[in-house]
């Protein structure tokens, strides 16, 4: 028996806890073809997922494999070619308030404030609340994200981290059911990286809203999932694996680090990725 399978044997049981929360989001045959000049390219074929309410997921999977399609998907950004997405029991047509979405690149407009950045969508989504009350919800959230000094600022005058501070009170701020982040750290220095983690997990910690997030970073994904997901390669990608982290929260990056099963589910992960 070599080392995988080991690993596999010792971890298999973990993910067998069961979870009575219901789901908040099923994705069910889902299929993505893309039609190219060299005929059609079918990235996704059948992926099954499904999402308890409040649970955070990682994806990870090669590059090109179709994480961005399947969130785009689900954001209802980008066509569905065959199956269907359910949040809360209900299929979705095309995109809503219940999903926001962070992209590696936040988009603000360069010559508002992140005041009003945050503002655009939160008066879009909440068109009955008044003016003050649309303030304070911009105003909680962009202090959650540490910026309670600088929400007055030009976008064009803060730091790319900063940008993407905004770009999570936003999505926070638009009280969404389903939160979907395609790399939104990507670009990001490792040291900004792990403060927009933590920032990430204490604004998470408090809302519990479903999150799915895209990420190359096998630590990341760890770090803040409860479940990571496998994806295979494409053409024809679905769910090849995934893997319970049941780290307790709130979570504190040395305590997840020091953990004895640490290394046991990156190498898992790796393992995944290696094969
Ligand atoms: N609009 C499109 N038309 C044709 N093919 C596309 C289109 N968008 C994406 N693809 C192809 O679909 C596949 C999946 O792309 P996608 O961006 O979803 O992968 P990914 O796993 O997110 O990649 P990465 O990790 O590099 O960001 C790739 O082969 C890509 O070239």
């Amino acid at each position: 028996m070599d080392i995988i399978e080991k690993e596999n044997i010792k971890l298999k049981p973990k993910n067998g806890i069961s979870d009575t929360r219901p789901d908040r989001l099923v994705c069910q045959d889902l299929t993505k073809i893309y039609p190219t000049p060299n005929g059609d390219y079918t990235v996704l074929a059948d992926l099954e997922l499904r999402v308890k309410q409040g649970e955070f997921i990682s994806i990870i999977g090669h590059s090109g494999c179709g994480k961005s399609t399947l969130l785009s998907m689900i954001a209802g950004l980008n066509d569905i070619s065959a199956g269907k997405i359910l949040v809360d029991d209900e299929v979705i047509r095309g995109a809503g308030p219940d999903r926001a979405v962070v992209f590696q690149s936040p988009s603000l407009f360069p010559w508002l404030t992140a005041l009003q950045n945050v503002l655009i969508g939160v008066k879009q989504v909440f068109p009955h609340a008044t003016k003050s009350q649309k303030q304070d919800i911009c105003k909680y959230y962009l202090s959650k994200v540490g910026l309670g000094n600088d929400m007055h600022k030009r976008a064009s005058e803060l730091s790319q981290g900063m940008q993407q501070r905004v770009g999570i009170a936003r999505a926070f701020a638009l009280k969404p059911k389903v939160l979907l982040l395609d790399e939104p750290f990507g670009m990001l220095d490792s040291l900004t990286r792990g403060e927009l983690q933590d920032v990430l997990l204490e604004v998470w910690q408090k809302e519990k809203i479903t999150a799915l997030m895209v990420t190359h970073d096998v630590d990341e994904s760890i770090f803040l999932a409860d479940r990571v997901i496998m994806m295979t390669s494409g053409p024809f990608a679905s769910i090849g694996d995934e893997l319970a982290i049941p780290f307790e929260r709130p979570r504190d990056r040395v305590h997840v680090l020091e953990h004895p099963d640490y290394y046991e589910y990156r190498s898992y992960l790796m393992n995944f990725l290696n094969h």
